[in-house]
């Protein structure tokens, strides 16, 4: 269930024809997705995402909105929001790609082709680290600024509030390496990472491949309301650990490591801190993820459509990445 607002056939079309889109005909509700109200709407012009956002509000969306828009005019497949015609009315809050429907903010990207693949092979993660590695360079001039808001401090002030749920094994873990991750954050190595814009989220489901599974053509990046300024290591490192790890075990996958290391590399190679600090960063991605889970899964927020995912998940992967940190 992914509808929680209904839109009218006439509320749609009527964004359609203000976003110079052409005739609606046909609006269909998506089943996944569980944060917002997403919908396929295809008009006599296309295929478009219209997506009505229930948490980020309009002060919140520019950011993901417009570096959307800065990926998808620099090459790189992700959704492009559609604007409306110079000189269209534009409401109190919203701006060209950012609209109101049903009194929530809106936005319409057009459909990627293709489906994702939950269970990939060296070959998508290849194609994987070759598109995060052009969407970094892709990014370095895209101008608006904000913190990844589930970074270092969002830990700090999270840790915490999950411990008194976690047993004296779970608890010294996670504490030592927050320390650990607090002491990296800390040391010259850290501080000479590049960074930039990144997605922070770039898990199997949120990209789509079109292809064989010999042959696969990334189609598209998308949901990038995780993204915020970061070093584009931890970026590369959270793709890793979900796109390159054995999802039982947690433990890495030498064949689909090194297929998503050389081809980011090949695009954009590694600097001296960052060979180094990459088993580290690794960890950081693992506790990012351990510690949101924990907290999606021990206090559900009031009215939360979230469906918790399993937060052990990321516990045996952080133990896996301590335990052997030497890459493939
Ligand atoms: N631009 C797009 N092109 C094609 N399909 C899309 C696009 N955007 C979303 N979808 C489809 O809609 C589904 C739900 O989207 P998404 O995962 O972004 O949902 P959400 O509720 O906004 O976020 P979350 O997954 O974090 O809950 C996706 O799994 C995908 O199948
Ligand atoms: N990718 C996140 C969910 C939020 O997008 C996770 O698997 O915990």
């Amino acid at each position: 269930m992914a509808v929680y607002t209904d839109v009218s056939d006439a509320e749609a079309g009527a964004l359609m024809r203000a976003l110079g889109l052409g005739e609606l005909t046909a609006l269909r509700g998506i089943e996944g997705g569980i944060e917002n109200t997403n919908y396929f709407a295809t008009t006599d012009q296309g295929e478009w995402v219209l997506t009505l956002f229930e948490r980020l509000n309009h002060a919140q969306l520019p950011f993901y909105l417009h570096l959307m828009k800065h990926l998808a005019q620099h090459g790189v497949p992700v959704p492009e929001p559609q604007a409306k015609a110079d000189g269209a009315p534009v409401a109190a809050g919203e701006d060209d790609i950012l609209h109101t429907v049903c009194g929530k903010p809106a936005a319409v990207v057009n459909r990627l082709r293709g489906k994702s693949e939950l269970q990939p092979g060296a070959a998508h993660c290849a194609a994987v680290g070759d598109m995060l590695a052009r969407a970094h360079l892709a990014a370095r001039d895209y101008p608006l600024r904000q913190p990844n808001l589930r970074g270092l401090t969002w830990w700090n002030e999270t840790v915490p509030v999950v411990l008194p749920h976690l047993d004296d094994a779970q608890s010294a873990l996670i504490r030592t390496e927050l320390a650990y991750q607090n002491h990296i954050a800390a040391g010259s190595a850290y501080a000479a990472l590049p960074r930039g814009a990144i997605h922070a989220d770039l898990f199997r489901d949120n990209v789509m491949f079109e292809g064989t599974r010999e042959q696969p053509v990334l189609s598209g990046f998308f949901d990038f309301y995780f993204a915020g300024v970061d070093t584009w290591l931890f970026d590369l490192a959270v793709a890793l650990n979900d796109w390159a790890v054995d999802l039982p075990s947690g433990r890495a996958d030498t064949a689909r490591t090194r297929a998503m290391l050389a081809a980011y590399t090949a695009v954009r190679p590694l600097t001296d801190a960052e060979r180094r600090l990459l088993p580290a960063m690794l960890r950081a991605g693992a506790l990012r993820f351990w510690i949101s889970r924990l907290w999606d899964f021990h206090l559900p927020r009031e009215a939360s459509m979230l469906k918790p995912h399993d937060p052990t998940h990321f516990e045996r992967v952080l133990r896996a990445r301590v335990a052997d940190p030497l890459l493939p």
